[in-house]
């Protein structure tokens, strides 16, 4: 039986899939809250590792470790850079994470860790700096099955901060670093655990907020996530769109 792991950071953005799933609780994976499910002939986890990357690192660790996952699939909301053709409410898959923060302040601006020439992993044949690839089939099966179930979805890379740019300019500046579609605080370092355990890895978000000046007033938490949860149920009913067939 193919094992699924979903992770996310809060309850909150799980809270809709733990009763779709009927998953109930499952104890003895470290400190990690977790739930067990069988679903479509999977065999489903969902765990809540906490918010940012060394919460999101810990809980790949022990998940891989553990589990020995078929699959990673990293859930939850994040903000969408303006004019990358997502809006709140809508999901973003991920064709590549980049670690946004990671590199040197130089006198001449913001470098990323290939100015330092020491990779995060280096396996497989690849340097990985500060952009971490993504397994291509499963993020493009994914936004084919957001199509065909009616949800509105882009597929590009994704940027990991620990600062939130919570203003437009900062924004404009993370955009100069690395191109993206969406920003949030784990992602990157779920890929990286993923890619070093040589497990396959999909990130699906839910658009919860634009990257700009914030304002509060114009989030939308509780739609992202119920969207991103229904639209990750419906995947994970259809393995041949999990796996390929
Ligand atoms: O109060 C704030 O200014 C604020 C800024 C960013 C995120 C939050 C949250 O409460 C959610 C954190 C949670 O959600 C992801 N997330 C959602 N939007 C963003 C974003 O624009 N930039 C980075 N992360 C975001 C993130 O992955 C966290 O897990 C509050």
């Amino acid at each position: 039986m193919r094992r699924v792991v979903v992770t996310a950071s809060t309850r909150m953005e799980l809270s809709e899939l733990i009763p779709a799933a009927s998953a109930l609780p499952f104890s003895g994976v470290g400190h990690l809250p977790l739930w067990r499910a069988e679903l479509a002939g999977q065999e489903l986890f969902i765990a809540q590792t906490g918010m940012g990357k060394a919460n999101a690192a810990c809980a790949a660790t022990l998940l891989c470790e553990r589990l020995t996952p078929d699959l990673l699939v990293n859930t939850g909301c994040g903000g969408a850079f303006p004019g990358c053709g997502v809006g709140v409410g809508d999901i973003a898959v991920a064709d590549a994470e980049c670690f946004a923060d990671e590199g040197v302040l130089t006198p001449d601006g913001w470098r990323g860790l290939d100015l330092i020439g020491i990779p995060l992993y280096e396996g497989r044949g690849e340097r990985v700096f500060n952009r971490v690839p993504l397994p291509l089939e499963p993020a493009r099966r994914a936004l084919a099955h957001a199509a065909a179930e009616g949800f509105a979805a882009a597929l590009g890379p994704f940027l990991t901060v620990s600062t939130c740019s919570g203003t437009s300019r900062r924004g404009e500046e993370m955009l100069r670093r690395f191109p993206g579609i969406c920003e949030n605080m784990e992602g990157a370092a779920l890929a990286h655990v993923a890619l070093i355990y040589g497990v396959a890895c999909l990130e699906v978000r839910g658009i919860s907020n634009m990257v700009e000046d914030r304002d509060m007033s114009r989030w939308d938490l509780k739609r992202a996530v119920g969207e991103v949860q229904r639209f990750l149920f419906s995947l994970l009913k259809c393995p041949d769109a999990l796996f390929g067939s």
